[in-house]
């Protein structure tokens, strides 16, 4: 088949040479002859932009034409696809893309929160420009999970997505469960190996999580929705003490982001920390390393795991998406036509239908168990087991004990019911922890 394109070099315009804009940088100067050969046409970076010129960045940049204006980019006539690794939702990594795809520029991005957000929008204005947006790296990094859903699985009907998102989560709460050391100690570690967000609220709080997850959703289930009705529960309130119970029932502790399908417009988006089995596939994904499930009516289950952020592994997604559009592959941003993505409501934390882990650190007093037991019974809880623990979290007094309470699965509305009226108990000292049991 004739290709007009073989051999004309394709030219790039980079925006933001942080982490994943050199990583970018160095993977095709590294890889130049194998990519220009996978590619069919050689792969040129035209001009980057960053906020500092100057900033020692250990890479040579004199080669590249340089604008201090990111927009400088969208409107130069020599550029084919604009790379937006700045990130961020509003300011400029929206107007950058905006004006790229008005100027009939391909545009790839990393950037999650964008499409999470804006995401319809710019799918249809690409669509009526008649460029591609590409996302890869802007879901679990180096995990080829976009390309799967849009092209391996493009037969199929998912029912479940989900898995470990959010790779400065998972290495900190792998951190905590190994070491037993605290939250606040082992963040600063973790920011330091540039896994982070710029803001590392948005990973901790879980909302980095919910992106991909909205993202993977409206991909994998063909659907639009608020973004801001996913459930979203970080993992600040999970100390070692949990980690150390939870492992005493068997379970580890995770961020997860879970998406399902419940009917046609309904679907369940829920980002939180939960028990894992130690026994299931995920409860096995440890460090920086994300790894998402898919669940399809005709494909079953299919797991992909690797590494969800990172300058190597993120750069290798943002190449592979230059690489498919230097070949011409055009399949529209969600995989389909932006019109024919249908709106659903989700379902509120309220109606979740799942198992508890519930710790409470209660007066050691006589009665104190039946209490809470029968509060639990008025409110139609059933419960798996109960564990009173040797107190070694508080040492303010001999007579303060933790009790480690297990469900059965629960509507999560008669749970915190439950847990008002059990927190209201004089001997409930602290307000109870709860953390969702994720079984398969
Ligand atoms: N770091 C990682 O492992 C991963 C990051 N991502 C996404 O990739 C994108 C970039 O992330 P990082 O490289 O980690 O960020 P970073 O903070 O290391 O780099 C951001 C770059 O953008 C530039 N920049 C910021 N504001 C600008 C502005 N107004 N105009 C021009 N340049 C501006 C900065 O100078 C810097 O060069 C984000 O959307 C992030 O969510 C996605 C997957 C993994
Ligand atoms: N901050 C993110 C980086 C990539 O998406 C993470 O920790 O997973
Ligand atoms: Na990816």
């Amino acid at each position: 088949m004739d290709n007009p394109s073989v051999n004309k070099p394709l030219n790039l315009g980079i925006a933001g040479l942080g982490t994943v804009g050199i990583g970018v940088l160095r993977l095709l100067q590294n890889n130049q002859k194998t990519i220009t050969n996978r590619a069919g046409r050689p792969i040129r970076i035209h001009a980057v932009n960053a906020k500092n010129r100057h900033k020692n960045r250990n890479i040579d940049l004199t080669t590249f034409k340089w604008y201090e204006d990111p927009l400088d980019l969208a409107t130069d006539p020599d550029i084919d696809v604009v790379v937006e690794l700045i990130g961020g939702t509003n300011g400029a990594a929206y107007e950058l893309v905006c004006e790229a795809i008005k100027n009939k520029k391909a545009v790839v991005t990393a950037n999650k929160a964008l499409i999470a957000l804006h995401g319809n929008e710019l799918a249809k204005m690409a669509a009526s420009q008649n460029v591609p947006l590409l996302f890869e790296a802007a879901v679990a990094g180096g995990i080829p999970i976009i390309k799967t859903i849009k092209e391996a699985l493009a037969a199929d009907r998912l029912i479940e997505i989900g898995g470990i998102l959010n790779g400065t989560c998972n290495y900190m709460l792998t951190t905590m469960t190994r070491t037993g050391r605290g939250f606040e100690d082992i963040l600063k570690e973790t920011q330091q190996l540039g896994y982070a967000e710029a803001d590392p609220s948005t990973d901790i709080d879980g909302l980095d999580a919910a992106h991909k997850l909205a993202i993977l959703a409206s991909l994998g289930f063909g659907y639009t929705f608020n973004f801001k009705d996913i459930f979203v529960e970080g993992i600040r309130n999970i100390s070692p003490h949990d980690i150390h119970y939870a492992q005493e029932l068997g379970y580890t502790i995770k961020l997860v982001g879970m998406a399902q399908y419940h009917s046609e417009n309904k679907l369940e988006l829920r980002v939180h920390p939960a028990l894992l089995p130690q026994s299931s596939p995920l409860a096995r994904v440890n460090g920086v390393i994300n790894a998402i499930r898919t669940k399809g009516e005709f494909s079953g289950y299919l797991m992909l795991e690797g590494a969800g952020a990172g300058e190597g592994p993120t750069a290798t997604a943002v190449c592979a998406d230059i690489i498919d559009i230097a070949r011409g592959n055009t399949i529209p941003m969600w995989g389909t036509d932006w019109n024919e993505l249908r709106p659903a409501t989700l379902v509120p934390n309220s109606d979740f239908n799942k198992a508890y882990y519930i710790r409470l650190i209660v007066e050691d007093k006589p009665g104190v168990v039946a209490d809470i037991a029968t509060i639990f019974k008025e409110n139609n809880v059933s419960l798996r087991s109960l564990l009173q623990h040797k107190n070694h979290m508080t040492t303010d007094s001999e007579n303060t004990v933790p009790i480690v309470l297990v469900t059965h699965k629960n509507r999560e509305s008669s749970l915190l019911k439950s847990l008002k009226a059990i927190y209201d108990l004089p001997a409930i000292l602290e307000k109870p922890i709860i953390i969702r049991i994720e079984e398969p």
